[in-house]
């Protein structure tokens, strides 16, 4: 147990509880072309932005323990930076560190599931999303894990290539897929025998999170384990004709499988193969991993179901355990900001919808899925629809202020944190007109909350995780627009590297802190503002708040 928060002598709490609002995907753009935050009608946010302190946070790279600043930020590293307060090599620092220094193939769980297809004369599987995003995964770890199995002498290996078109262009799977046949086809004229072995959109197949849509895993399994659906000779072909038959883009191609004989799967899964899921991020993993792991499993009917032996990328998840066997340590994030308001007897409410529920909660806690204490925690989650969220803009965003206002005026919570998925979700899809829709919606949503705030005598903090509705449009490298095939701009459907706001709206404030707010920090700088306004010092090794108190 930690010990309690101090008292902070320079600040006296005001009456009503501090609100931390986060809109996911919502920076400040660096292109007015393309910027939906700043083309979209939010009077609120204008008015808040003009009228209160106001600073900018760094949100991507270095600033939330990305291996560099060409790394986009992202929801995972966003927010356990703000939960916790302070910045952790993350994921994919820490895998890439692993692969480099040769540490991922001296451990125990790379040598088990080596020596596994060895002993049987089984294949390795790979299973994960394919691309360099750097968000779930990085096809740079694949690479090095199947140069490793090579020179380990393992014969057969299979890959199950998710594709991405989410965290990098929305059409680039072909730029991943051929150059990596090539790698395959170079191995291969060894004596080897290494395939891509089945795929599909990872919005389709098998990255469902948060228990969102477990169809979404089912159909993964048909494909990667059974090798049930639609036969191709390669993903190439596959891919080409997927995208003319649906218009999809990558993240929603349907499943495929790769056959020779248009009857056989390459790569169906059987006793005594090894399988490693090579995303590093959890949200994404943890159903597909329970698939594999659970004794028992409701959410769907595996049927045969091989007894494999399956290891993440990461442990995914501190309070479950998942996955049994992992590569990689994570980052060992303690000391969050719930823990703390936990052990200072601080009643605590988190809501979002199903979409990012985990974001508030368990990324919020150092991906931990368990409470710190039954009483004082409080979360709620609000069903997100299973539709395409360009068809619904306005998401749950209504439903989510439902309840924030409810927590609010109901006086129980002196710390209750938020989170729209709005500005991302329907940002990953590309399309601009949805994402105008989708802000205009979060302004109303934020004008409620601010009012309500106001009248509790509270304080409010609006920031967001990265940037993503702030940059909507392809860009290239001078900061040209770009076109596409019909002269139409390019549409983006990943995350930004832009800065995002950080606003304090303290209707009751007795001026203690200055109205300039600290410029150059990161989003860890939360936690401290945070608890700052509720009236405590912000535990030691904690990065600064943004208050500059007089
Ligand atoms: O998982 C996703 O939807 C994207 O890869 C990243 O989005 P998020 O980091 O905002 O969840
Ligand atoms: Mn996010
Ligand atoms: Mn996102």
């Amino acid at each position: 147990m930690l010990e309690a928060l101090k008292k902070n002598p320079k600040f006296t709490p005001r009456r009503g509880p501090v609100v931390l609002c986060i809109l996911d995907g919502v920076g400040f753009g660096k292109y007015a072309d393309g910027d939906a935050v700043l083309a979209a009608h939010t009077p609120e946010l204008d008015k808040l932005m003009k009228e209160c302190p106001m600073t900018r946070l760094k949100a991507h790279g270095t600033a939330v323990g990305m291996p560099s600043d060409d790394d986009m930020g992202n929801s995972e590293v966003g927010h356990n930076a703000i939960g916790c307060g302070r910045v952790f090599s993350q994921g994919a620092k820490l895998v890439e560190e692993a692969v480099e220094t040769g540490k991922l193939f001296e451990g125990e769980v790379w040598k088990k599931l080596v020596a596994n297809v060895k002993e049987h004369n089984s294949t390795l599987h790979f299973l994960g999303l394919f691309s360099d995003g750097n968000v779930h995964s990085n096809i740079s770890h694949l690479k090095a894990m199947v140069l490793e199995a090579k020179k380990e002498g393992v014969k057969r290996v299979r890959i199950h290539a998710l594709l991405d078109g989410r965290d990098v262009p929305e059409t680039s799977a072909l730029d991943y897929v051929d150059p990596f046949e090539a790698f395959l086809a170079d191995i291969n004229k060894e004596g080897f025998d290494y395939r891509i072995a089945s795929g599909g959109g990872r919005m389709v197949v098998t990255m469902d999170r948060y228990n969102a849509n477990w169809d979404m895993v089912r159909k993964g399994w048909e494909v990667h384990v059974h090798g049930n659906g639609d036969l191709y000779k390669t993903a190439h072909e596959a891919i080409e004709d997927l995208r003319k038959k649906t218009g999809a883009i990558d993240q929603d191609l349907p499943p495929f499988v790769i056959s020779d004989d248009g009857k056989t799967p390459v790569g169906a899964m059987k006793d005594h193969d090894s399988v490693i899921y090579f995303n590093f991020r959890g949200d994404r993993s943890l159903e597909i991993t329970k698939a594999f792991e659970a004794d028992k499993l409701d959410e769907f009917d595996r049927g045969f179901r091989p007894d494999v032996m399956y290891a993440g990328m990461m442990e995914y998840d501190g309070d479950l355990h998942a996955p049994k066997l992992y590569l990689v340590n994570p980052p060992e994030i303690d000391r969050t900001m719930d823990e703390y308001l936990c052990a200072t007897g601080v009643n605590q409410f988190a809501v979002s919808e199903t979409q990012k529920y985990g974001h508030v909660t368990y990324f919020f806690n150092g991906n931990r899925s368990d409470k710190f204490d039954d009483k004082l925690d409080n979360y709620m989650e609000i069903r997100s629809d299973v539709v395409p969220f360009e068809q619904r803009p306005w998401m749950k965003s209504a439903e989510i202020t439902d309840a924030v206002i409810e927590a609010i005026e109901s006086g129980k919570f002196r710390m209750i944190r938020l989170n729209f998925p709005n500005g991302d979700m329907v940002g990953h899809t590309g399309s601009m007109d949805a994402v105008l829709v989708a802000m205009g919606a979060l302004d109303l949503c934020v004008a409620r909350i601010a009012e309500a705030v106001r009248k509790a005598g509270g304080v409010l903090v609006i920031s967001a995780d990265h940037g993503n509705a702030d940059d909507m449009y392809e860009h290239d490298k001078k900061g040209n627009l770009k076109l596409d095939k019909n002269g139409a701009p390019a549409r983006k459907t990943s995350h930004s590297l832009n800065p995002v706001p950080c606003i304090v709206y303290d209707p009751a404030s007795k001026g203690e802190y200055s109205d300039e707010l600290k410029t150059g920090l990161g989003i860890s700088s939360l936690a401290a503002t945070c608890i700052e306004l509720l009236g405590y010092e912000a535990p030691e090794g904690y990065d600064p708040s943004v208050l500059n108190f007089k």
